[in-house]
């Protein structure tokens, strides 16, 4: 299955572009957000404006197979509003590079990025190259990061992933992220190639 096959949500090229730059503004306003000082009349104008959006929002929500968060392959990390926008530039079986920036958003203190937003990277990057190596949709079994260096935010960071060995429907995969020659964070991770009947958008008990 091609990574087209397994993510494309078949959305129409100007509503992915939009979609993209609805979510390019949203990680902005996350990062000022994170990086705001306490300012009341700004609270509570920002506090009305989130909830006209809830308003809107809301009376709209819809199944996992008609979302569009996650399910744009043209866009980084599909277009998933949760994860940090991974760039990715190199992508085959056996290896997948990218570069990452984190905003304010993702900082844990000392300008460094939190733990476990570090982890979550990982689980991105590494389970792309899983799903790519595995031809087909995959499942994190296990993750384990390293943490070796902090990670600083607001710069560029590389991050790459490969795969150490494949047991059937095992895949074991590993990656770093690296700001310049520091190794910030090693991670290694077991990713199950699902069975048909574990498809997308089932649940293991269903
Ligand atoms: C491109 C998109 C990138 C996005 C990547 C993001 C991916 C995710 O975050 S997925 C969400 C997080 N993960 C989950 O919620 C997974 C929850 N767990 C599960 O669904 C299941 O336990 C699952 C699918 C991992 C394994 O279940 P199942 O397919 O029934 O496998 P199961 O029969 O138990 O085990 C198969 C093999 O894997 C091994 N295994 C399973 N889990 C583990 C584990 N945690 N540690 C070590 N080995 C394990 C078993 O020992 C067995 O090995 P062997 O075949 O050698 O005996």
């Amino acid at each position: 299955m091609s990574w087209e096959e397994m993510f494309k949500g078949d959305f129409a090229a100007e509503d992915v572009r939009a979609y993209g730059t609805l979510v390019e503004n949203l990680h902005a306003v996350q990062n000022a957000l994170a990086a705001m000082p306490m300012d009341r009349e700004a609270i509570d104008g920002l506090a009305a404006d989130l909830a006209s959006w809830r308003d809107r929002l809301e009376p709209a929500v819809t199944d996992e197979q008609h979302q569009v968060n996650g399910r744009v392959a043209e866009l980084p990390v599909r277009g998933h509003a949760m994860l940090p926008e991974l760039r990715v530039s190199s992508r085959t079986k056996d290896r997948v590079e990218g570069t990452v920036r984190f905003g304010r958003w993702f900082m844990g203190g000392g300008m460094a990025v939190h733990g476990g937003a570090v982890s979550l990277l990982f689980d991105e990057v590494l389970g792309i190259l899983a799903s790519l190596a595995a031809g087909g949709i995959t499942r994190t079994a296990y993750l384990h990061t390293d943490y070796r260096a902090l990670t600083p935010i607001d710069t560029d960071l590389e991050a790459v992933a490969w795969i150490d060995r494949v047991e059937g429907r095992k895949w074991f995969v590993r990656g770093e992220i690296r700001h310049g020659d520091v190794v910030c964070a090693e991670g290694e991770g077991l990713f199950l190639r699902l069975l048909p009947e574990q498809g997308l958008g089932r649940r293991t008990e269903d």
